[in-house]
């Protein structure tokens, strides 16, 4: 017995595999194809010119190509797809792969893949692989974007384009119909389609209360007694704006929470979906969380750099010398805007390390670590009592403010009455859900639905 047939015995001899043009994706494409143990015939406009592909494929014109394989991967662009009507009758019943992407997101009326279908009728048609960049395949780095998304008319074309998919270590999602294309084709044009909703907030709420204390602060303090303080403008304004929105944030990543349980309480049921905006809420809470995490940092980087500025120096030498001059010290110390100022530090320090420790347990390789109980503690409970820490300091600092100077008309500094509104109303509401009674109403339903369920199962 010679060593090929004893090959031939163990391994498990795959199907050839068709991939039309050479290009960078072709031929990433086909050497991973390669490593996995396929056979891979590539099909070229120029079959000789073949010094760039991976050892071991083979280079024919497009028609010879055909002939030797029944799945074949399209990797030339959409516009020059013309090439293959000519070819149409070879396509007779063989898997034909779309890989194609766009440079625009519904840059064509159609999606390429049913663009492709009508070219090529003879052919099944399936969608996928266009998530998978060239370089990711090349380099083996396909953790960040193993996933492919497949879809198309036929299930068993479907289910060997899938196969193909895990044998070289992506992960295919079934899309469904072909119909899904266009979705499928938009995916990676998409910047950052979790981000947007948050950037929107984020930038508006920014925006807004910067104007609002530079009005108050700035302009307000200047018509009124004609000081001028523009130097605010760089630090202190913006010192008071970052708390104030990450506070308003981390409000919001937990709003959509108690609305939702407070709404299947109201409906006395679980099983209904919630309703769409509610929804791209609640998928959008990590990157709001994020973001306030981030608001928060800056928050504690500003602060500590306060001794350091020069109008901060100033202030402490002048005083000094002034106290000097007149031969006096300031009258004691007073204790209780001390524990005041102690108060709203120490709960500031403890809510910002809680927050971190949310910050670090929504990443992907930490959350995976833990099961979902562990998961939910962190998230909810921890996430709830960083919420009150982080309002508790803001509520401290405004009253210490409050008492220390009369700027403010209006009592309460009043950028930090409107930081707290969101966090209060969530508070209050899950003050309310875990009350027992409420709490035992909530599990009442659920079992109310469970039992349903179970004897309309029975039925069956
Ligand atoms: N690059 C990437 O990271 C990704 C690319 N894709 C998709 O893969 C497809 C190929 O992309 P890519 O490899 O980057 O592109 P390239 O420009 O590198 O390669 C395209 C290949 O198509 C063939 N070709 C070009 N013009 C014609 C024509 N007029 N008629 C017939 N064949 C032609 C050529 O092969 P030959 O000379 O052998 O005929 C050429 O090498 C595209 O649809 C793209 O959207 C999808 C995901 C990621
Ligand atoms: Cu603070």
């Amino acid at each position: 017995m010679n060593m090929n047939s004893l090959k031939g015995e163990h391994v498990h001899k795959r199907n050839a595999v068709c991939i039309l043009g050479t290009g960078d994706f072709g031929r990433s494409l086909g050497m991973r194809l390669i490593k996995a143990g396929y056979p891979v015939i590539f099909g070229s406009r120029n079959p000789k010119n073949s010094a760039l592909l991976p050892g071991g494929a083979e280079v024919f014109t497009h028609a010879d190509a055909l002939k030797r394989s029944q799945i074949i991967f399209l990797a030339v662009h959409r516009e020059n797809y013309d090439f293959l009507q000519p070819l149409c009758d070879l396509f007779d019943g063989k898997v034909l792969v779309d890989v194609s992407n766009n440079l625009k997101i519904n840059q064509y009326r159609e999606s390429n893949a049913a663009y492709l279908s009508q070219l090529v009728p003879k052919a099944i048609v399936v969608k996928g692989f266009n998530t998978v960049s060239a370089w990711a395949l090349q380099s083996g780095n396909l953790d960040a974007n193993s996933q492919v998304f497949v879809c198309g008319e036929d299930g068993e074309a479907k289910h060997l384009v899938m196969d193909i998919a895990r044998s070289i270590g992506l992960t295919p999602l079934d899309q469904g119909s072909l119909l899904a294309a266009n979705e499928v084709e938009n995916y990676p044009l998409q910047l950052f389609p979790m981000w947007r909703l948050p950037f929107i907030i984020t930038a508006g709420l920014t925006i807004l209360i910067y104007l609002y204390c530079v009005l108050i602060d700035l302009i307000y303090s200047y018509v009124i007694r004609g000081t001028e303080n523009s130097y605010r403008l760089l630090i202190s304004i913006p010192n008071h704006v970052f708390p104030t929105v990450s506070l308003i944030l981390l409000g919001l990543v937990y709003l959509p929470g108690v609305m939702a349980a407070l709404l299947q309480l109201y409906r006395g049921t679980k099983y209904k979906r919630f309703p769409n905006w509610l929804d791209r809420w609640m998928l959008c809470r990590k990157q709001l969380g994020l973001v306030a995490l981030a608001f928060a940092f800056l928050h504690v980087f500003y602060t500590l750099i306060i001794p350091i500025r020069y109008s901060y120096r100033w202030w402490l030498t002048n005083h000094i010398a002034a106290e000097a001059q007149k031969n006096t010290t300031s009258s004691e110390m007073s204790k209780l805007s001390a524990w005041r100022g102690d108060l709203y530090y120490a709960i500031g320090i403890l809510g910002f390390f809680l927050f971190l420790l949310l910050g670090i347990t929504s990443f992907p390789s930490i959350a995976n670590s833990m099961n979902w109980r562990e998961f939910r503690f962190v998230q909810s409970k921890l996430g709830h009592v960083t919420l009150l820490l982080s309002a508790g300091h803001a509520a401290v600092y405004g009253w210490d403010r409050f008492l220390k100077t009369s700027k403010y008309k209006w009592g309460l500094p009043p950028s930090f009455m409107l930081s707290l509104v969101i966090p209060c109303i969530v508070l209050a509401l899950k003050l309310i859900l875990i009350t027992p009674c409420v709490d035992r109403m909530v599990t009442r339903i659920r079992q109310g639905w469970e039992r349903k369920l179970k004897s309309g199962n029975d039925r069956v």
